[in-house]
């Protein structure tokens, strides 16, 4: 759903395709009405705002503090997915939303064994979509303050992350800030991770390489043997005066 409240907290945030700082790009996809709106905002400015318009794919952007560095965020919420007879609806867009991204948050609601369902149907057409390009996945498991209208145990949503092979939180965007920031900022920490470079050889490691004993010539040996034999006569010489 579109953001039509506050959205001036999101605006006070620079755009950040006019600096050179390093930008994450993090799709969130899941199923309709799951409250990935509400995710995105929650990370984004720390409330929670229950009135939203349907969402139409949205483009949401703001700096943050990724282990001291400053990165800029983009996220995209993906319009909400549905069942149309044997296929999902908004292919093109979560196909898109897929390409576009450095990571994905698979998003269903404790209250909706359908939207749960869905995830991993999401989950193929990503896979299908960036092939080996091992996208980090985070899923989230929304709307957990809603007890009372729980479908799926947090049992179900750790069996399927642990099939998919990425964490699992469970989160209540309207009552707890916490996980849902730790689940986002997980993903970004691993994306601003610096691309590991290989060090310089240490000094010692220098002197190590230096010690590595190389082909001897026979000529050196020869040499040396004659060297040997001259000294050892000139030292009885000397010696025997
Ligand atoms: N109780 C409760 N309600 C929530 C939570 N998160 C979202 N909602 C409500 O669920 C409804 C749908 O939330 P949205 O954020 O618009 O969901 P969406 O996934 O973006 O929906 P689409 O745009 O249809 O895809 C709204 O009425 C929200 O207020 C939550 O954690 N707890």
């Amino acid at each position: 759903m579109r953001l039509i409240q506050n959205m001036s907290t999101i605006a006070e945030y620079p755009t950040p395709e006019s600096s050179s700082k390093r930008i994450i790009k993090i799709a969130v996809i899941g199923g309709s009405g799951v409250g990935k709106t509400a995710l995105v905002v929650r990370f984004l400015t720390r409330r929670f705002i229950g009135d939203y318009e349907r969402n139409a794919g949205t483009l949401y952007s703001r700096e943050v503090q990724v282990d001291g560095e400053q990165v800029a965020i983009q996220v995209q919420d993906t319009p909400g997915v549905h069942v149309v007879g044997n296929s999902l609806s908004c292919q093109d867009q979560v196909t898109h939303s897929i390409q576009w991204a450095d990571a994905v948050v698979l998003v269903y609601s404790v209250t909706d064994c359908r939207s749960f369902e869905l995830i991993g149907q999401l989950h193929q057409q990503l896979r299908a979509s960036r092939p080996g390009a091992g996208v980090p996945v985070a899923l989230l498991a929304n709307k957990a303050d809603l007890q009372h209208l729980r479908q799926v145990d947090p049992q179900q949503g750790l069996g399927l992350a642990a099939r998919l092979g990425c964490p699992f939180y469970e989160v209540s965007a309207s009552e707890n800030y916490s996980q849902v920031h730790a689940a986002f900022r997980l993903l970004c920490t691993r994306l601003a991770l610096p691309v590991p470079v290989p060090a310089p050889a240490t000094s010692a490691e220098k002197r190590k390489s230096c010690l590595i004993p190389r082909p001897k010539s026979p000529n050196m040996q020869d040499l040396k043997r004659r060297f040997k034999q001259a000294l050892s006569a000139k030292v009885r010489t000397a010696t025997s005066v």
